[in-house]
């Protein structure tokens, strides 16, 4: 395993001793010597070196940025005897182009200039100021509000069979950080609850060993040498971050899998942003069993982030999702992927609604929570000291409406209280903010205007020599009309020649003898004089040091803000909590919602249940109204097979179940008249057809891989969604698929489940297992068309509609008459040569296997190395790389044996 990761890294070694050389070797100019000795540091990094007005990529870096920018590839000049290729972005679009290379999984090093010109031989010195990856951005121009951006780090530990893998993760912009550890089966799972932009992984993570669910995630990988993953290293830098003497606070000390992935985590955080990561002080643990497992497949079947079709709207969350701020939307996404199992979070946050409504406090609370910044992120980018101008103006705002907000909060109610509590606001930052922050702050430091007047005497004293700049001009103006006898003389100042006299041609033989020309213009000439010079550098070094003066202000008021920024975060979540249960309570106001009760017996007991999502479309269109329907399962009615034609709502139905299980776990009301639950540990969802063609799985692969996943994972308290299972193969085999999936729901999982089918066959299922029962959603006939009535009710369908629902589809006459007359002839043949199968019986018991032969030599581990790596050398797909790695390998392997 080791000697991959050997090669890599003496490659590496190898490459940046080639670029050390060419630079030693001086073959190249100084100022390529100066680029190369920056791109060694940075060599799976696209390096934007600054020049003046425009960032530079040279030579690899100028071709990939070509063909992902789509910008200009030239060459200029000559260094080490070839032309340089290059390539450019301007200053004033980057952010621009940072965003497009994000979105593509790039990662940028900014050079900057940080020396003064001129200062050195040589080019100006330069420097990597900051490193911009998917899972490290913090500028706000390049995060969605709405949405955390998650940097995740992966470690494995444990035998190859038996893998644990340790995750950590960080949302930089805000500094949350969170560690789990979960097995093959939960990994998919994490990484679609985390949805991460950027997974760090060791090398051998990142090929031979990558998990399935990573290839399936289609997030871009980091890969970070294997020795970065190191527990014992991760637990003193996770205990160094926290500021603790232990972990056991946390509950965070046995997860050794994790520390090594936070290992490598904290260490790429801190490289990117240059600089310690002050602002993350708390860690969040999860523990898989603490929440409602919620699976890929679940997420995406109930369009809960994202439309099947890859949309954010309409899903569940652009439903619920009325908050203020982006610190109310992020909570809330993250409230929809991380439903806790335990009920008593859900309760509070269900007593807190109540309480809000019953209060009024709704509609004035979201009022006030408009003007409320993004704390949270602006107290984030102050610890990294990214922060602007405005966003500390937008902070001392909400600092001002905090008391007014407070007062909107009732007590009433432990979550409440809580939030109420947690608004007092710091005054002594308030304070420093309103003196030291100006009313209207520049949108950045170095235009200058951005300490408030009267906070720093230095600074208004430089000020005023700038500001009586105009007075002066005027002045002289006036008194040089009078001593020239020029009427039409101005003094005037422009950025690129700075100050001067301006006088026309036809008056120039008037100018005095202390005049000295400085600009020869068509109609005049402009001149300069001894009392103009003086003024001039008085003003313009006033300027400069004025800004300089505020650069150094700013710093300081950062540094003041430092001890402070704990506790905003911690008023950002609590802000960020009242935004939520804001828009849940005015979501259920709106929509009609119920408040669900929990109960300890095992039941999914909804009344009148509806499909927000769904109910919300057919109310905008006004194509109709939502049929309400009920759903009871309980201890002794475990299964409902939900038969009746396609159309008639099946899939509506299961999905809305699903959703309202859901919106009651993360402490929403629900949908419905009156809703019961007991407990669920999980929802699993088997519904739609999907390939994987990336990853070479059918469709009907598909469908039994996760028909299988659920069939393992499922318990008594899951509720499980099958719709239409075993369809995706010829009658006989899904059928009896479908049948024997419905037997071990119903005998071994003894889950909740719902199981629309369109095999009438399983009507029969009922009647030999006790606790499933017949339910069909009901269509009325007349002639030859169907109208559905959308409403479930119990037994089982009377017969199939297909062919009435290809009508309404639009099929071509002719179609319809040869399938009807084909279907009389099918129906007629099966009732004469109906048998009885029983598709339900109890599966035979397994043969045993067979024993190993005692005499099996036992695995050579050096052997089976030998043998992987000669499988590499596949003449069919060898490329020189692969040939390069195998023979490497080979020869590492020959050093290890003995003979
Ligand atoms: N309870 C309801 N009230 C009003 N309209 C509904 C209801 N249920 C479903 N519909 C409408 O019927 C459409 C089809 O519903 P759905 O997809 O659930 O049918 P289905 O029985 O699962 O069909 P198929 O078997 O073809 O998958 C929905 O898009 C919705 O517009």
């Amino acid at each position: 395993m080791f000697s991959n990761e050997i090669v890599r890294t003496a490659r590496k070694i190898y490459a940046i001793r080639k670029t050390t050389m060419n630079v030693l070797s001086n073959s190249h100019t100084p100022m390529m010597q100066q680029y190369l000795r920056i791109k060694a540091d940075f060599p799976d990094t696209l390096v934007f070196y600054r020049m003046g007005d425009f960032y530079e990529l040279f030579y690899d870096d100028a071709r990939r940025a070509n063909q992902l920018l789509d910008v200009t590839l030239t060459t200029r000049g000559q260094s080490a005897g070839e032309p340089v290729v290059m390539a450019g972005v301007p200053v004033h679009a980057v952010e621009n182009y940072l965003a497009r290379l994000i979105r593509l999984g790039e990662a940028v090093a900014i050079a900057e200039q940080v020396g003064e010109v001129g200062a050195s031989k040589g080019p100006v010195e330069r420097k990597v100021v900051r490193v911009v990856t998917p899972g490290t951005v913090t500028d706000t121009e390049l995060l969605d509000e709405r949405r955390d951006t998650r940097l995740l780090a992966l470690a494995v530990r444990g035998p190859a069979a038996q893998p644990v893998y340790g995750l950590a993760w960080l949302a930089l912009a805000s500094g949350q950080l969170g560690l789990t550890e979960c097995g093959e089966r939960e990994l998919a799972a994490w990484l679609s609850r985390l949805a991460p932009a950027e997974v760090l992984v060791s090398g051998e993570l990142h090929e031979e060993r990558q998990p399935l669910a990573l290839r399936q995630a289609g997030v871009p990988l980091t890969s970070r040498p294997h020795w970065q993953f190191d527990p014992a290293l991760g637990e003193r830098k996770l205990r160094e971050q926290l500021k603790v003497a232990h972990l056991a606070g946390f509950n965070a000390q046995d997860l050794h899998a994790a520390h090594a992935a936070a290992s490598a985590l904290l260490g790429y955080a801190e490289h990117t942003q240059g600089r310690a990561l002050s602002h993350v002080s708390t860690l969040t643990v999860e523990r898989a069993h603490a929440l409602l497992e919620l699976p890929p497949a679940t997420l995406r079947n109930l369009e809960i982030l994202q439309t099947l079709k890859g949309e954010t709207a309409p899903t569940l969350l652009s439903l619920l999702d009325s908050c203020r701020t982006g610190m109310g939307s992020r909570m809330l996404r993250q409230w929809l992927t991380h439903p806790p199992r335990e009920r008593e979070p859900a309760r509070r946050r269900h007593e807190a609604i109540e309480v809000l409504q019953a209060t009024h406090a709704v509609e004035p609370l979201r009022e006030a929570l408009r003007q409320v910044s993004d704390v949270q992120r602006t107290s984030a980018r102050a610890a990294l000291r990214q922060v602007r101008p405005r966003e500390l103006a937008g902070l001392r705002e909400t600092l001002a409406v905090l008391p007014e907000l407070r007062r909107q909060v009732p007590e009433d109610g432990a979550l409440l209280a809580e939030l109420h509590a947690a608004l007092t606001p710091d005054a002594a930052i308030a304070e420093l903010l309103h003196r030291a922050v100006a009313p209207e702050p520049a949108v950045l430091l170095r235009d200058g205007g951005v300490i408030a007047a009267g906070f720093d005497p230095d600074l208004d004293e430089l000020r005023a020599i700038s500001s009586n700049c105009d007075a002066f001009l005027l002045e002289m103006e006036a008194r040089e009309r009078l001593r020239t006898g020029i009427p039409n003389l101005r003094v005037q100042y422009n950025k690129v020649h700075g100050f001067y006299i301006e006088v026309t041609t036809g008056q120039v033989d008037k100018v005095p003898l202390n005049y000295q020309r400085r600009q020869t213009l068509k109609n005049a000439e402009r001149y300069i004089t001894p009392e103009l010079k003086a003024f001039e550098d008085k003003a313009l070094s006033a300027q400069e040091r004025a800004l300089a003066r505020e650069k150094w202000l700013w710093e300081q008021l950062l540094d003041a803000l430092q001890p402070h920024l704990a506790a905003l975060a911690e008023l950002g979540r609590a802000l960020a909590s009242l935004d939520v249960l804001a828009a849940l309570a005015e979501r259920a106001r709106t929509l009609d919602w119920c408040r669900p009760d929990f109960v300890p017996q095992p039941c999914i007991e909804i009344e009148r249940g509806r499909h927000p999502v769904v109910e919300a479309r057919l109310a905008e269109s006004g194509a109709g109204s939502f049929i309400p329907n009920d759903c009871r399962l309980d201890a002794a009615r475990r299964m409902l097979v939900i038969t009746g034609p396609n159309m008639g709502g099946k899939s509506t139905f299961m999905r809305q179940v699903a959703l309202t299980v859901l919106l009651a776990a993360i402490g929403s009301f629900v949908p419905a008249a009156r809703c019961r639950l007991g407990p669920v540990d999980a929802i699993h969802t088997r519904i739609g057809a999907a390939d994987d063609l990336a990853n070479a799985q059918s469709t009907f692969m598909m469908e039994m891989t996760e028909a299988a996943a659920i069939l393992h994972g499922a318990t008594e308290h899951s509720l499980v969604l099958m719709d239409e299972i075993g369809r995706g193969t010829s009658t006989f085999d899904g059928l009896a698929l479908a049948g024997a999936i419905a037997s071990h729901l119903h005998d071994r999982n003894r889950a909740f489940a719902l199981f629309a089918t369109h095999y009438f066959e399983l009507t029969e299922f009922p009647a030999t297992h006790r606790q499933a029962l017949n339910m069909h959603v009901s269509a009325a006939e007349s002639g030859d068309d169907i109208v559905f009535l959308h409403a479930i009710e119990p037994g089982p369908a009377s017969r199939s509609y297909g062919v009435q629902v290809a009508r309404l589809a639009g099929m071509p006459p002719a179609v319809l008459r040869q399938a009807r007359q084909t279907l009389e002839q099918l129906e007629a043949q099966k009732h004469a040569h109906e048998t009885q199968i029983d598709l339900f019986a109890t599966p035979p018991e397994p043969e045993p296997e067979p024993a190993p032969a005692a005499t099996a030599p036992p695995p050579d581990p050096l052997a089976a190395e030998v043998l992987q790596a000669l499988r590499a050398l596949d003449p069919d797909t060898l490329t020189p790389r692969s040939a390069l790695d195998a023979l490497y390998q080979l020869r590492a392997l020959a050093a290890r044996t003995p003979s």
